[in-house]
């Protein structure tokens, strides 16, 4: 890319330069990504367009993994991933593509000096967002997660679920095609779980949103499908409803959803 290019993409949003040719936001196929020395996930085939995509997952699945390879942090070792039509493993210069995700990473720091829109401003700057559009988007992302009346406050003066909203602030702040949130209801009391659901509802229409979670009501509640892996691979991809509809009354559970996450794992690890 020359320098002029550099410039004019600078000052066009994410949303503007949005290519329309690929058929999914995420497609993996076969995608082999370590952790370490572990391959954490171990030939994962997955799509997913826009909507809100539940992924489930006992302890060690490989969804962490999986979403900082989504984020571009983990680099994949084998098969393919590509992002809005991509190929992340091949692409020279990912800047494009990290532009159009959000991301809330399980844990994540900051500055405890930064005040609450100190903190999403600095990530809109990460992101080379237009200088004009981040004090309305920050504003309006800070809104979103219901923390405007602590906006002004320092990030050290927040509770451990407040700092978890800030952090789901700064993954919306651009405005994403890609969000991808690691744990976001881990810390949050139920109010603030419900406010979370309603921003799901919100985004589904437009935004392709990977929410890991061990909570399997929490995506019962919000997801418009369901991605269950399990020693990194894909064991069953449907809506909430499949899910449910897999378990049955000798699964283990509190709900038709529980019990279909027991028995789908329980079948996957049975010993053929
Ligand atoms: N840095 C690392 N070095 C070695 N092994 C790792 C590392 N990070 C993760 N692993 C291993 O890779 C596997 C997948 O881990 P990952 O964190 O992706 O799973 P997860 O589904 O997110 O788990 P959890 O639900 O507990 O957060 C686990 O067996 C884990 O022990």
């Amino acid at each position: 890319m020359t320098g002029k290019e550099d410039d004019m993409a600078r000052t066009v949003s994410a949303s503007e330069v949005a290519p329309t040719t690929y058929a999914w936001e995420i497609k993996a196929e076969g995608l082999v990504v370590k952790a370490g020395r572990r391959r954490a996930v171990n030939g994962l085939d997955l799509s997913m367009g826009v909507g809100v995509h539940g992924l489930l997952g006992p302890n060690g699945a490989g969804k962490t993994t999986f979403i900082r390879a989504l984020a571009t942090i983990a680099r994949p070792s084998d098969g393919a991933l590509e992002l809005f039509g991509e190929d992340v493993r091949r692409a020279r210069d990912l800047r494009q593509v990290r532009r159009r995700i959000g991301y809330l990473p399980q844990q994540f720091g900051y500055y405890r000096r930064f005040t609450v829109r100190e903190f999403v401003e600095y990530l809109a700057w990460l992101k080379e967002m237009p200088k004009q559009d981040v004090p309305g988007a920050v504003q309006r992302a800070i809104e979103r997660v219901g923390l405007a009346d602590r906006a002004d406050d320092k990030m050290k003066t927040l509770s451990g679920g407040m700092v978890r909203r800030a952090g789901i602030a700064q993954a919306i702040v651009n405005d994403p095609a890609v969000l991808l949130l690691d744990e976001p209801t881990a810390g949050l009391d139920p109010a603030q779980r419900m406010q979370f659901r309603e921003l799901l509802h919100e985004l589904r229409a437009d935004t392709c949103v990977v929410v890991s979670t061990h909570l399997v009501e929490d995506v019962a509640a919000a997801c418009t499908d369901v991605a269950l892996i399990d020693e990194g691979q894909l064991v069953f991809q449907g809506t909430v409803a499949d899910l449910a509809a897999a378990g049955t009354g000798s699964d283990v559970g509190d709900s038709d959803t529980e019990r279909g996450y027991s028995a789908l794992l329980a079948n996957h690890r049975r010993p053929v």
